[in-house]
């Protein structure tokens, strides 16, 4: 697996109109060498951003951050050969009219022969269950469709580090499960964001954020009951008439 080690980062930005930089992120240093990792935590609680800074797109304010010892700053171009990415809004990363062009353009780089390409789009397409719907345009597929052919075009790749921002939110229960198994069977070192907690569950190391701070880290069934908590708590503190039903 490779080590990726965040020492003594923060994420800080200025917002037009305050006076002082809002912290996303408050100090931490962590390093990170197992296979699975999950982050939770409630909307706007920091996930993407730190998953963000896994790949360069989020550079921290202080401190830095490695994946297998190369600086996501000072040597982003080989983080981000290693470093595969798919987002939450497949529409985002999804560039070429149908999912057969896209997956092609990932191999671009990594399979000259346009035959060989061919023949290995079409196997990652298969493998996800994708192959008929190859070459429709992406704008035709539903959400779920879609998300699953944003991992395909990044896993086609076979990166060194998969990291997934909320990948199931758009799944069907089917599609979902096909999901976690190929997690499940990847030889690549995952980390991901989930508000789906069964995902969660399935994780060798879970993080939970809360408010920009790194509130726990440990085993997931531990993670997964502290942040129901928090969780809980946050209900409890609400006005009666706005908690929901
Ligand atoms: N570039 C930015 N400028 C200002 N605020 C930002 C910026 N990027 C993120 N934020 C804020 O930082 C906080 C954390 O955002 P982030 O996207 O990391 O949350 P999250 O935990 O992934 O949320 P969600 O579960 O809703 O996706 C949010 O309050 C968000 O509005």
């Amino acid at each position: 697996m490779n080590l990726i080690s965040f020492s003594r980062v923060s994420v800080r930005v200025v917002v037009d109109g305050r006076d002082a930089p809002k912290t996303l992120l408050h100090d931490f240093s962590l390093e990170l060498s197992e296979r699975r990792i999950g982050v939770i935590g409630a909307n706007g609680s920091g996930k993407s951003t730190l998953l963000r800074l896994l790949n360069g797109l989020v550079e921290p304010s202080a401190g830095t951050v490695t994946v297998g010892g190369a600086d996501t700053v000072t040597d982003v171009r080989r983080v981000r050969g290693n470093v595969g990415f798919v987002f939450t809004d497949p529409l985002s990363q999804l560039v070429m009219p149908t999912g057969r062009e896209d997956v092609e353009l990932s191999l671009r780089r990594s399979v000259k022969n346009s035959k060989e390409r061919a023949a290995r789009a079409e196997s990652v397409l298969d493998r996800f269950g994708l192959l008929h719907l190859a070459d429709q345009s992406i704008y035709e597929l539903s959400g779920g469709e879609r998300q699953l052919l944003a991992l395909a075009a990044v896993l086609a790749v076979n990166p060194g580090v998969l990291v997934l921002d909320e990948p199931s939110t758009l799944l069907d229960l089917r599609n979902r499960e096909l999901l976690r198994r190929t997690l499940a069977g990847l030889d690549q070192q995952v980390i991901m964001s989930t508000h789906d907690l069964d995902l969660a569950l399935d994780m060798d190391r879970v993080l939970v954020v809360e408010s920009g701070r790194i509130v726990f880290d440990g085993g997931a069934a531990e993670g997964v009951a502290l942040y129901r908590a928090l969780c809980a708590a946050s209900l409890g503190e609400l006005p009666h008439e706005s908690a929901p039903r």
